[in-house]
């Protein structure tokens, strides 16, 4: 992988998983710095992964070939003024990863550099992420691939034709790790409510999320016909699945994500400035 330095401005949730995610796939630790303001968080990231960190974004920014923001939607318009003047006589690659800030933002903040906006999610950790990525008319072929580099060593890839598409993806993809971690929650709770112990209720809920999730990426059957082969007629998937259905479980999704990328897109307004 060849993304040079790579600075992280921001070294929080998502951030770790990424490093922890590029580092498991060889990306030698002395390639990444990490900026924050959090001190312990620092101290953290160097314990773990033995990454050279600064509280000083610009000292960061100035020895980059690429750039990832990784702080938070809101903290992004402060971050990128004080790195406007390093990033100009710098000109590394930038990504963000900040949901729901447009790219015409972003660049107006830094200055009109060229911007890779995507949405990861946090399975980079163990490097099974899937990332939607959007590239402004300013990036480079090369640039591109550095940017998939970067995040197709952590995952999956998809890059995207229109930017607004990142709303959806950040609420099927970004979010949803959360939506399967409620599941895997709820399915232990019900075993622990039906008198399993609460470690063999947990093993039972995460095994089955995994297999089921491994099964679905590598069948040739849809998803539906999965559940078919495992609802018996008359059997207990049936019995449990007609509650779902007569709860209305795929409305209560789909009203769930679209209230995300609704929240995507308003974030987008809010943060514009
Ligand atoms: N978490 C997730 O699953 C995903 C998150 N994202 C995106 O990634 C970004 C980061 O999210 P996440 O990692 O969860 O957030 P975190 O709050 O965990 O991490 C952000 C870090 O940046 C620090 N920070 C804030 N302002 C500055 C600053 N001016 N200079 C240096 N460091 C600063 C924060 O410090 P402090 O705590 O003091 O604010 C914090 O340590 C967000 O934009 C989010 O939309 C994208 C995909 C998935
Ligand atoms: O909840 C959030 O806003 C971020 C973006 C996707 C996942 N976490």
């Amino acid at each position: 992988m060849a993304p040079g330095i790579l600075a992280f401005i921001g070294g929080g949730n998502m951030a770790a998983s990424l490093i922890g995610g590029l580092i498991a796939r060889g990306m030698p630790a002395g390639r990444i710095i990490v900026a924050d303001r959090v001190p312990e968080q620092l101290q953290a990231l160097r314990t773990r992964f033995g990454i050279r960190t600064t509280s000083s974004n610009p000292a960061a920014a100035a020895e980059a070939d690429t750039v990832l923001f990784a702080v938070k939607p809101q903290d992004l318009a402060s971050v990128s003024a004080e790195l406007r003047d390093v990033l100009a006589r710098r000109r590394p690659l930038l990504i963000s990863i900040a949901a729901g800030v447009h790219s015409r933002d972003l660049q107006r903040w830094v200055g009109g550099l060229p911007v890779v906006r995507c949405m990861p999610n946090r399975p980079a950790m163990q490097g099974c992420g899937v990332t939607g990525m959007y590239a402004t008319h300013e990036v480079a072929a090369t640039q591109r691939e550095l940017a998939e580099q970067v995040l197709g060593a952590v995952g999956t890839v998809l890059w995207l034709e229109r930017e607004e598409d990142l709303d959806a993806v950040t609420a099927i993809s970004g979010s949803g790790p959360a939506y399967f971690f409620l599941l895997i929650e709820s399915l232990q709770q019900a075993g622990q409510s039906l008198g399993l112990p609460e470690e063999i209720s947990r093993k039972l809920a995460i095994e089955t999320a995994y297999g089921a999730s491994m099964m679905a990426r590598v069948a040739r059957e849809s998803a539906a016909t999965l559940r078919e082969q495992v609802t018996s007629k008359g059997g207990t998937t049936e019995a449990a699945l007609k509650h779902l259905e007569a709860s209305d479980f795929r409305g209560i999704m789909a009203t769930a994500v679209a209230a995300a990328a609704r929240r995507s897109a308003q974030l987008a307004e809010e943060l514009a400035g």
